[in-house]
């Protein structure tokens, strides 16, 4: 498969006609893939199968599926060969629903945010109905949502760069604030056993946090749960390594809550941010803009500016701040440490 730097869209440095061109394809990429997940067509071809085969077992036309079995053999999600179909070693991880990095969860529940109908949204006309925050299935949505995130790509750069850290090694106590899952916390409680490991989140994720944790092993018994809003509750204190990555948005006063981390972190202790910085009178990276534009309309315009945070670092009063720019598979981000 392509690889491309996540914030160039396959076609960026082709030329404007081309990109146009492709960009007519692009929603058919998606539905492609959509349908593939909602037919349990990548589970079905962990073995080779013939268009045939899976048609009689889905009660589809045969030649119909033949197409849209080609067509994500296309995109490199399959291979076809003797007329079998497989999925692809590479994308099997991802994509079957009990691959240890699947990304069923969150290829099925983000889209439902991030997609809409942006004419519609434009005129103001949309009857979207707002996100019930009271209902159960919110909560599950996102916590199946974000956990895939985590477990699929999300954990694995954010514990890059708690290991990068100049403080890493010596850390004994670490708190990850808005975690959204268990998946962070819980990798540095396995991998690092002299670790005080916490999380903080709001109640209904908080539950659903402790019940993963309560099934994880011995690792999972040491993480605690703050079950709480970040802006009131106590976070406890004494942390060397204090983590907030795309949470900060629900801050009710920016520089408050970080005055307040500040005060939760030990003695040459490091606060780490990591968020979107958007540039270019808020029209870059790509990857942010456009993918929160939906959001945007709907009057949920949260994306930081670039050294938005940084500045509120230091009225926080953290005596250094350092940023810097890092590349993830989900964008590129600012990280921002704040230390004394
Ligand atoms: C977009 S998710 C980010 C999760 C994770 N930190 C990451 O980087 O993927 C935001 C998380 O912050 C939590 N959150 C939002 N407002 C909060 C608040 N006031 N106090 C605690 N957690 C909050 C949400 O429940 C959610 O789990």
């Amino acid at each position: 498969m392509t690889m491309h730097p996540p914030d160039h869209p396959a076609t960026r440095s082709a030329p404007l006609p081309a990109r146009l061109f492709d960009l007519i394809q692009a929603p058919l990429r998606w539905q492609l893939l959509a349908v593939g997940l909602e037919f349990g067509l990548f589970d079905r071809l962990a073995e080779p199968a013939t268009a045939a085969d899976l048609a009689a077992s889905l009660s589809l036309d045969a030649g119909r599926l033949g197409h849209v079995l080609d067509a994500l053999t296309a995109m490199d999600l399959l291979v076809k060969s003797g007329g079998r179909y497989r999925l692809t070693e590479q994308a099997a991880p991802y994509l079957l629903s009990d691959g240890e990095r699947s990304l069923r969860d969150l290829l099925t529940t983000l889209p439902r945010m991030r997609h809409g109908d942006v004419s519609a949204l434009l005129r103001a006309e949309t009857g979207d109905a707002p996100l019930d925050m009271a209902a159960p299935e919110f909560w599950d949505r996102s916590a199946f949502s974000l956990r895939a995130f985590h477990r699929g790509m999300g954990t694995a750069a954010m514990a890059a760069v708690l290991e990068d850290l100049p403080e890493w090694l010596s850390a004994r106590s670490f708190l990850d604030i808005g975690a959204g899952s268990e998946t962070l916390a819980l990798a540095v409680a396995e991998r690092r056993p002299d670790m005080r490991v916490a999380l903080v989140d709001l109640p209904p994720m908080a539950t659903r946090i402790s019940g993963r944790l309560a099934v994880a092993g011995p690792a999972g018994q040491r993480v605690a749960v703050i079950a709480g809003d970040f802006n009131d509750a106590d976070l406890g204190g004494g942390y060397d390594v204090i983590w907030a990555s795309l949470t900060l948005y629900y801050a009710r006063d920016l520089v408050a809550l970080l005055a307040k981390v500040r005060r939760a972190l030990a003695p040459g202790g490091v606060f780490v941010s990591l968020h979107e910085g958007l540039t270019a009178e808020r029209t870059r990276p790509e990857t942010h803009v456009v993918g929160r534009l939906v959001a945007a309309l709907r009057g949920q315009d949260r994306s930081f500016d670039r050294g938005t945070i940084a500045a509120a670092l230091s009225a926080a009063g953290f005596a250094r701040v350092e940023s810097r720019d890092i590349t993830t598979a989900f964008g590129p981000f600012r990280l921002d440490c704040g230390r004394d």
